[in-house]
């Protein structure tokens, strides 16, 4: 009895001493305690009056001599948490102090959601609830908390039965978790209990190509064949990042390297800039003010025979037109401000040019840059024959049809 009494004394001491209690703690934990002993039996039952968010805080107080390594048995802290953190059952033979019968822990606690992990032993061994009337997991976190690397690396647990049953003599099947020291009491914690030593979180893998919605994006990119970019990940734009064929080998790096991505074929190689150097007073300003002085020239019907006259070859007229999106254009004038050159002009002259214009630059705003070169539409031949065959008959000028057109 005295060696029973003065072992909880001292393992009572080194609780407070581990916990670093205050005081005032340590009067609210012990009223917890004799509440929690205060319960008649071998099953303590512990219950709490409210109807939701009760809860009980369960921790070791009697036994070997420190808070968690060795021994003990367990106080029952009833708070207003909303967990239950944790139940430490006691092995019965290893401690003749206490009563043989196995002890069992009843919770009853109506309505209330109780998150339990699961049950340690004395020895470390976390054990699992048996399975009760129901098929929920009942077991109770282990002390301390599990950290949310150890949370995520078990299945999410089931809300809780109202009644909680601990057998002490027959515990649970153990938890795969590391083992608690065994010998002599000691303030030794064992390495995951021990606070700032906790198990450093998973390092996240990475997940296999092709099974992200990221590789199956990049997956559209992949050559025909399959190609190492497709199962790298790398995306199409990193082939830039690659070493081009003359300087890898004037590098000596062989051309089977693995390290060396695949060239790709999605697009040609850009052209080198072909601006030319205009004449001084040829500045794009230059043809906005010239363009402004520009004669107005009546829009009419041009026909394709009467566009190809103005071609860059066998042209008696020395103008030179083209058509952009059916709009015919003298750019006789705009030929010495072109940045890309009057050769270059001259090619859609006589013809459609709007395809080789977008070609080369489809950000330029023709329609604005030649908005005073404009000298009519194009028209088939067609329509040219059956306009001239209405003009004949009097019924309206050329002109006037062309603005209704508009
Ligand atoms: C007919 C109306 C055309 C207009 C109003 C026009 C206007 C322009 C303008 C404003 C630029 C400078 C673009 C820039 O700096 O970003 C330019 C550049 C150029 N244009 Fe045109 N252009 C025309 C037709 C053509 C055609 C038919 C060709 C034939 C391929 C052509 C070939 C070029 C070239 C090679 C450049 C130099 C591109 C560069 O800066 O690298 N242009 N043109």
């Amino acid at each position: 009895m005295f060696i029973g009494i003065a072992a909880l004394v001292l393992a009572v001491g080194a609780y407070i001493y581990k916990e670093g209690l205050r005081p005032h703690e340590i009067l609210t934990r012990l009223a917890g305690s004799f509440a929690f002993w205060g319960a008649t039996g071998p099953q303590r039952t512990i219950t709490d009056g409210s109807d939701s968010k009760a809860s009980i805080n369960l921790e070791k107080v009697k036994g070997g001599g420190n808070g968690t390594a060795d021994g003990g048995y367990i106080a029952g802290l009833p708070s207003r948490r909303d967990k239950v953190d944790m139940v430490v059952v006691e092995d019965e033979e290893e401690d003749p102090t206490t009563p043989t019968a196995p002890v069992k822990i009843e919770l009853s606690i109506p309505d209330v959601e109780v998150e339990s992990k699961g049950v340690r032993s004395r020895k470390g061994k976390a054990r699992r609830m048996p399975d009760d009337d129901s098929d929920e997991d009942l077991s109770v976190p282990m002390f301390p908390a599990l950290n949310s690397a150890q949370r995520a690396s078990k299945p999410a647990s089931v809300p809780q039965a109202p009644s909680l049953v601990v057998p002490g003599s027959m515990g649970p099947p153990p938890l795969p978790v590391p083992k608690l020291a065994t010998g002599p009491p000691s303030l030794a914690l064992p390495s995951f209990a021990a606070p700032g030593l906790m198990p450093p979180p998973p390092i996240p893998m990475r997940k296999p190509a092709g099974s992200s919605a990221a590789s199956a994006r990049n997956a559209q990119y992949a050559r025909p064949g399959g190609s190492s970019s497709s199962s790298l990940g790398v995306p199409p734009s990193a082939s830039s990042l690659a070493v081009p064929p003359s300087a890898s080998s004037s590098l000596g790096v062989p051309k089977t390297s693995s390290l060396q991505l695949p060239p790709t074929h999605s697009q040609p190689p850009p052209k080198p800039r072909q601006k030319v150097i205009l004449t001084p007073g040829h500045s794009p300003l230059d043809w906005a003010n010239h363009q402004r002085n520009l004669p107005f020239v009546p829009l009419r019907r041009i026909a394709p025979s009467e566009l190809a006259t103005h071609g860059a070859r066998k042209n008696e007229t020395k103008t030179y037109w083209t058509v952009l999106e059916g709009k015919v254009y003298d750019m006789t004038p705009y030929l010495p401000y072109h940045p890309g050159g009057e050769k270059e002009l001259l090619r859609v002259a006589g013809k459609d040019g709007t395809k080789l214009f977008n070609l080369t630059h489809p950000w330029v705003n023709w329609d604005n840059m030649l908005r005073g070169c404009e000298v009519g539409i194009l028209v088939s031949e067609n329509e040219m024959l059956k306009k001239e065959v209405t003009v004949d008959s009097g019924a309206g000028g050329e002109e006037e049809d062309l603005e209704s057109m508009d």
